[in-house]
């Protein structure tokens, strides 16, 4: 099952790492959808292509723009430009969806008390990070990863650096949150 985590206030030390508190503090991926409004879901990474489960979540949900990133020091592009804007505290004006097809990573996002939440995703786990939440992503120690991208229309990936409290997204996710995530997640 997925991992989420609270994260500890070490901030100098290498952001591929856990970052624990300690004791370590786990969220449910059921708390975690309460408190953030992030849903997740488990697809079979050896039969997602042919099984018509991730079929049938892209039909539900409208993604019908769809492409794979890599991140890794020989695959991405200006690799040191974008790791380091990826682990910049963001939100974006659209949902960011990624299904994980190989490696790891940590997608870490603000709860309603504004700690950070470490979410450790693998191969299987997709994630619908909702607009106007705050933030980012990092490798973990195995530095690399391939994930499938979804979108609604045609893809927007500009990120708003925090502070972006002025905006309409920004503004919707807060009454979203402060209203409680109750719609069902799937
Ligand atoms: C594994 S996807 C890379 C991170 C990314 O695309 C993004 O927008 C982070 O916020
Ligand atoms: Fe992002």
């Amino acid at each position: 099952m997925v991992k989420a985590w609270y994260m500890d206030d070490d901030s100098a030390s290498d952001q591929r790492l856990e970052h624990h508190r300690n004791p370590p503090e786990y969220i449910s991926i059921e708390e975690l959808y309460k408190k953030t409004g992030v849903e997740y879901f488990k697809l079979n990474v050896d039969t997602y292509a042919t099984d018509g489960v991730l079929q049938a979540l892209k039909e539900k949900r409208g993604y019908t723009y769809e492409d794979e990133i890599v991140c890794s020091k020989e695959c991405l592009p200006n690799y040191e430009e974008k790791i380091k804007s990826f682990y910049t505290e963001h939100l974006h004006t659209d949902e960011e969806i990624r299904f994980v097809v190989e490696g790891s990573g940590y997608f870490d996002v603000r709860d309603d008390a504004e700690r950070w939440i470490r979410i450790a995703v693998y191969p299987g786990d997709m994630i619908v990070i909702p607009s106007g939440i705050y933030h980012r992503f990092t490798l973990d120690t195995n530095n690399y990863i391939r994930a499938k991208r979804f979108f609604i229309g045609e893809p927007v990936w500009k990120p708003y650096d925090r502070p972006a409290d002025d905006m309409d997204c920004r503004k919707q996710y807060i009454e979203k949150q402060r209203r409680g995530f109750l719609v069902t997640a799937s």
